[in-house]
């Protein structure tokens, strides 16, 4: 908890002023009933009106004082909190922005989710509590045994006896309650790694006809959240009950006893009412410390996850400033590189070598799962090759400031990702202060121009969640789009033309000729792989050929297979 309650230190001051005003609050509460002791004894019972009215006064005064102090205590005990939550909710999102792909996919998306939202709303509400009541029960429980004990010892020994049988069962509850908790986090977690999961798939669901097979799965998974939260809150339960026993049970002992020393005369009435009071404080305060415990239960499981995140030991990026004045040269070159992904056995690259020079336009090749955008991938450093060097620009891969590398790299990754936003805010993405005209001429070059010309709103028309309200090809052309608005010196396209007719894929190919840029194209097609100056053909995660369409027409049996299969089945297209 400790890492997570940092984020706490820089509202020092506003936590001293909350907690001052809490101890306030609590100390007029606690001579409270002394006051009230003084009216019986020394008002009522020696018929004194004057005393009556001089201790009702201090009474009142005090219960305003009291009132104000707890006003003033919620306000800073909320300003804290929600500032504290704030903070840790941007520190755990900027951790998360700065993870690697590999550490990434250690975390399901619906963990990160859960920890970003409930878990810090839970740590947030325990400091809420901390500042007003959490430290304010148990002062409130040993500030009353104190008084008892200086209005009367031998009455207030009937509370203490109580008192460290009922401080071991709320420790043994703690542990148990946060070992619980932390499996409904769990819990948690996983129905909104189905939510997020089944609302992406919604087309499929409906398509297949799943959706009465999903809701069961809801059920079933939303079922054992409600189990695990009952059986939690069932440790939870009798915590109240068993507290309210012990002091209802030291109580009776008190007026009992109490009750026979008044009639010694070891004690007076008004004494024996204040005990009494202050056990009902205490009462009351215990009968809080069920909800504390609950709540601390959960923040300290949620804590834990939080810091997870934190404290995950990951490569941090280089972010020196110096690296922005990066060489924008182009060359790619891969020099023996093999890659195996995180965690996994075997490596999906193999002994990868060859060398592009600023410009050249590079066609990538090979059947499905040859290991096409695995490569791709450590051109802009998603992933750091196991064995071998990547050289960007001239230089190790390894060397660049992330930053500093990316700016220079257009990405079109394999699936179109828009976001919510118009079409001008999906393209400016990538260079926030791109001018209409920049959007307008990299939009034509990718041969979307005229199309969001003709929507209504042109480029300010809303994007659905996800471009629901474009089809594929438009998708994929903004993605385009939004890649060349930067100007990049190395472009990627990952089959990002796979949903565009062969007019349209033919003119995006002669704008693409034109850019200023080395362009590494993963294609299935023979026809966009013409156009490249090489072609690198992959197989089972190694070079199976390299060189131009005439080279490997000589040289590779299987790009000879390849080129004759498309010509046959474009024969047929047209037969
Ligand atoms: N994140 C990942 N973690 C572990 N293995 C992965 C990961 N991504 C891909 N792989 C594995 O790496 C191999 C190569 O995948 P890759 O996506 O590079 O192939 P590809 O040639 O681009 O395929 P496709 O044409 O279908 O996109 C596959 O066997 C795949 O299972």
């Amino acid at each position: 908890m400790k890492t997570v309650f940092s984020y706490a230190k820089p509202y020092k001051g506003l936590i001293i002023i909350a907690l001052f005003f809490m101890l306030l609050e609590l100390t007029v509460e606690l001579f409270q009933p002394l006051v009230i002791s003084k009216i019986i004894d020394d008002g009522i019972l020696a018929g004194s009106q004057e005393r009556i009215i001089q201790y009702g006064i201090v009474l009142v005064a005090m219960s305003g004082i009291a009132f104000v102090a707890g006003i003033i205590n919620s306000y800073y005990a909320a300003h804290v909190s929600q500032s504290f939550s704030f903070d840790l909710r941007k520190a755990v999102y900027g951790r998360i922005q700065s993870f690697s792909l590999a550490t990434f996919n250690k975390f399901p998306a619906s963990g990160l989710i859960t920890r970003l939202t409930s878990d810090v709303t839970m740590v947030q509400q325990v400091l809420f509590m901390g500042l007003r009541i959490m430290l304010r029960a148990p002062l409130l429980v040993v500030g009353s045994m104190v008084m008892a004990l200086v209005v009367n010892a031998k009455l207030a020994l009937y509370l203490v006896i109580v008192f460290p049988f009922l401080l071991i069962f709320l420790y043994i509850m703690v542990k148990k309650g946060v070992s619980h908790f932390s499996f409904v986090q769990l819990r948690l977690d996983r129905l909104n790694r189905m939510i997020q999961e089944n609302l992406q798939a919604v087309r499929l669901i409906k398509a297949y006809l799943r959706g009465k097979y999903e809701s069961g799965r809801f059920s079933e998974v939303a079922g054992s959240l409600k189990m695990d939260t009952v059986k939690a809150l069932r440790v939870m339960e009798i915590i109240l009950p068993i507290l309210l026993l012990g002091m209802n049970l030291s109580l009776l002992a008190v007026i009992w006893f109490g009750a026979s020393e008044i009639r010694q005369g070891g004690a007076q009435i008004g004494e024996l009412v204040a005990i009494i009071n202050y056990a009902m404080r205490m009462t009351g305060a215990f009968s809080m410390f069920s909800f504390i415990i609950m709540a601390y239960a959960r923040a300290k499981a949620s804590s834990e996850r939080i810091e997870e995140v934190l404290v995950t030991d990951d490569v941090r990026e280089k972010e020196e400033a110096g690296e922005e004045l990066a060489i924008r040269r182009g060359e790619v070159v891969f020099e023996n590189v093999s890659f195996a992904y995180p965690g996994a056995e075997s490596p999906v690259l193999k002994n990868i070598s060859f060398k592009m020079k600023p410009n050249e336009k590079l066609a990538i090749m090979g059947a499905t799962g040859s290991g096409k955008s695995s490569l791709l991938q450590l051109i802009p450093r998603f992933y750091d090759a196991t064995e071998g060097t990547v050289y960007i620009h001239g230089r190790d891969v390894k060397n660049w400031s992330l930053r500093a590398l990316r700016k220079t790299i257009g990405v079109v990754p394999q699936q179109s990702l828009l976001f919510t936003g118009t079409i001008s805010d999906n393209l400016s993405w990538g260079k926030e202060q791109a001018k209409q005209e920049e959007l307008a001429g990299a939009a034509a070059k990718a041969q979307i121009h005229g199309t969001v010309e003709r929507f209504p709103k042109g480029y300010a028309t809303r994007v659905g969640q996800k471009g629901v309200n474009l089809s594929g090809g438009q998708k994929q052309r903004l993605s385009i789009a939004r890649a060349l608005v930067r100007k990049p010196s190395i472009l990627i396209l990952d089959d990002s033309t796979s949903a565009l007719d062969v007019k349209t894929e033919a003119a995006l190919w002669q704008e693409l000729e034109r850019e200023n840029a080395t362009m590494l194209v993963v294609t299935q097609k023979i026809r966009t792989a013409l156009k490249a100056d090489r072609i690198l053909l992959m197989e089972e995660g190694r070079i199976s050929a390299y060189g131009t369409h005439q080279q490997l027409m000589k040289t590779s049996e299987l790009y000879r297979q390849i080129a004759l299969s498309q010509q046959e089945e474009e024969v047929d297209e047209y037969v």
